[in-house]
């Protein structure tokens, strides 16, 4: 077993020294020899320095010479650039997937190195650790699988996480990722082989959060699956029985985040991709008593509601405008009525008006077309956002998209259908007539597959003058004439690792609206006005860890507003509470990780 010894504290300049010479504080390991270099958290292959060698018994079990950091870096980039070479001209899935091996095995092997090359090129790995190659990853997870990453609890497990959870080898845990699989992405119920979503976030939050890796679990709860696919397959790893519903699928929840709790009662727990019935039944059980929260319901809306703000800054409007601004929601499901409660609750805070009149401007469509009160068997989540018939004069239940869009001519069209194509030629087109001046189009459904509408496709037609983002990554589009499309990626990914780390360095036990609305309000106002007139929302994926600092001191300053600051480490409430706005960018941006190779010491 090991303990563990704060690591060197990563700042930006650390950053720019990337091999500098400092030396980092020590780590404690329990374990010596062979049993090191098959740790991936100790291993350091070939760069454990002679005397280290010595000191913990590795001499003759590695070849003699020792490569720096910088050059086995430098090597693992060569491998990967040559991999790049030999797959040019094959299947785009191919290389996707070959991508993740090599960068899989290396997780496996040395986390250390893996994360260093992960921070260091975040935006050209994100794609293949996060959306879209995961969930990639994730249909084809029983046949990739080779090393076990993270906890698995199934159904079979009920009565024993208790003492389960203590098998999981670190003392201490900052950040739990929770799936049970029912929606990955845009794919649906993939039972067991969804544990990739947790794995792709927590990498996420290592990489923009810089959340010690040794404190990070990812969990999946097997309580089946009802996908007939996977329960027919003989090589599918989860247990080959229907999904657990009602009261027994609560109690292992429930059971699942006592044991957390028991454990590790300040740990984070996400909860990422359930269905969303049981999305916001577990939201509404556990965000008052456990420190927790939806990234689909919660940091999507926080995104969306950022980047829809930006819109209005880039039609050359107040944000005050926002109140005035028509936007149809394609997706009815967790991340799209998050969405719009946010954004309503927004609307009404700007104008001073109730929820209900605030509602006005937004309409919202499922698979059975615009969703209104007249619905038979109306979804009691979606009904407070149905429109009533009086008010939506020529539409009725059920239009269609192109029938609203003709309709409203809205601002914006936002899309967390998970149907990808959605927003076809003849939707695109009907958005030149948009109100707006520069309408925005949100293609926000992940993987890139299951996105409403191809960048390509919404500039050429719905015009050159939009704004547009999608929540898996595109290119930005060639317009000609030396000008540019951009490409935004609205994608939960720019708020989650904020949230998390405000939320641990706070000390707070709950997650609050009041936290989670800073985060967005950060976000919005982070971009500058010059970008903004070009339509450019959100920061570079380049730039992760400095929105991360920004928006995790929003949430932990709005944390000590609502005085539930306990503090963290040495650093006490009173400290917290008075911390200027730089000071506490700058206390978290102190506490993040960043991978460099700390002298081992041995103790028994
Ligand atoms: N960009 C981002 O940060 C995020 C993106 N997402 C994506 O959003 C999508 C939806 O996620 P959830 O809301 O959790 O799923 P969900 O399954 O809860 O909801 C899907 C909704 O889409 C509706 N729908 C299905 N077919 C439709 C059609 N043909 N026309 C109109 N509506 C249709 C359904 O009726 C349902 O209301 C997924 O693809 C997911 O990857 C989710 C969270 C964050
Ligand atoms: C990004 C994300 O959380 C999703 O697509 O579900
Ligand atoms: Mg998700």
């Amino acid at each position: 077993m090991w303990k563990l010894v704060r690591y060197a504290a990563a700042s930006n300049l650390a950053r720019s020294r990337r091999f500098s010479a400092a030396i980092p504080g020590p780590c404690i390991v329990h374990k010596r020899g062979a049993d090191i270099l098959h740790d991936p958290w100790f291993n350091k292959d070939t760069g454990f320095p002679l005397t280290e060698r010595d000191r913990l018994g590795l001499r003759g079990l590695l070849p003699p010479r020792v490569i720096s950091f910088e050059q086995q870096y430098d090597r693992f980039m060569n491998s990967f650039r040559s991999l790049e070479n030999n797959t040019q001209g094959q299947p785009d899935k191919v290389v996707s997937l070959a991508k993740w091996r090599i960068l899989n095995r290396l997780h496996d092997r040395n986390e250390t190195l893996y994360y260093r090359v992960l921070i260091d090129n975040i935006k050209e790995f994100a794609p293949i650790i996060y959306t879209p190659t995961v969930g990639l990853v994730c249909q084809n997870y029983s046949g990739l699988f080779r090393r076990p990453r993270g906890m698995y609890f199934s159904a079979k497990d009920k009565g024993e996480m208790m003492s389960m959870i203590y098998n999981w080898p670190a003392h201490e845990v900052d950040m739990i990722v929770l799936t049970d699989g029912s929606r990955i992405l845009g794919l649906g119920d993939l039972g067991v082989q969804g544990i990739g979503i947790p794995i792709g976030k927590l990498d996420v939050y290592v990489a923009a959060a810089g959340i010690n890796p040794q404190r990070i679990l990812p969990v999946m709860l097997d309580v089946g699956t009802n996908n007939q696919k996977l329960l027919e397959d003989r090589l599918y790893l989860g247990l080959r029985q229907p999904r657990l519903e009602g009261e027994e699928y609560l109690s292992i929840v429930d059971e699942f985040m006592e044991a957390v709790h028991a454990r590790w009662p300040k740990a984070i727990v996400q909860f990422e991709d359930f269905q969303m019935k049981w999305a916001f039944e577990t939201l509404k059980r556990y965000q008052k008593r456990f420190c927790m929260f939806n990234d689909d319901i919660q940091g999507t809306a926080g995104v969306a509601l950022a980047g829809i703000l930006g819109t209005v800054r880039a039609q050359g409007r107040p944000l005050t405008d926002f109140v005035n601004q028509k936007i149809v929601v394609v997706g009815a499901g967790s991340a799209g009525l998050g969405v719009l409660k946010m954004a309503i609750q927004t609307v009404a805070k700007i104008s001073g008006c109730s929820e209900l009149a605030a509602k006005s401007q937004f309409y919202l469509i499922d698979k059975d077309g615009l969703v209104t009160t007249e619905r038979n068997s109306l979804d009691p989540a979606a009904a407070p956002f149905a429109k009533n018939p009086r008010d939506i004069e020529g539409l009725t239940e059920g239009a269609s998209i192109i029938e609203v869009v003709k309709k409203i001519r809205p601002h914006v069209l936002l899309g967390l259908s998970g149907v990808g194509g959605i927003f076809n030629e003849e939707v695109l087109k009907a958005m030149r007539e948009s109100v707006s001046t520069k309408p925005a189009i949100f293609a926000m459904s992940n993987p890139t597959m299951n996105a409403e509408c191809t960048s390509i496709d919404a500039f050429k037609h719905a015009g050159e003058n939009i704004v547009f983002a999608s929540g898996s990554p595109f290119e930005n589009v060639d317009l000609g004439n030396g000008k540019v499309g951009h490409v935004n990626q609205a994608n939960n990914m720019y708020l989650f690792p904020g949230i998390g780390l405000g939320t641990l360095l706070s000390g707070a036990h709950l997650i609050t609206d009041g936290m989670l609305q800073a985060a967005s309000e950060c976000l919005a106002s982070y971009m500058a006005e010059e970008d903004i007139l070009k339509g450019i929302l959100y920061p570079s994926v380049d730039s992760i860890r400095d929105v991360t600092a920004e928006v995790g001191a929003a949430v932990l300053r709005a944390a000590v507003e609502e005085e539930l600051a306990e503090g963290h480490g040495d650093v006490g409430p009173k400290e917290l509470s008075h911390m200027s706005k730089d000071e506490a960018v700058e206390y978290v941006r102190s506490n993040m990780w960043y991978p460099v190779y700390s002298p081992l010491v041995h103790e028994k």
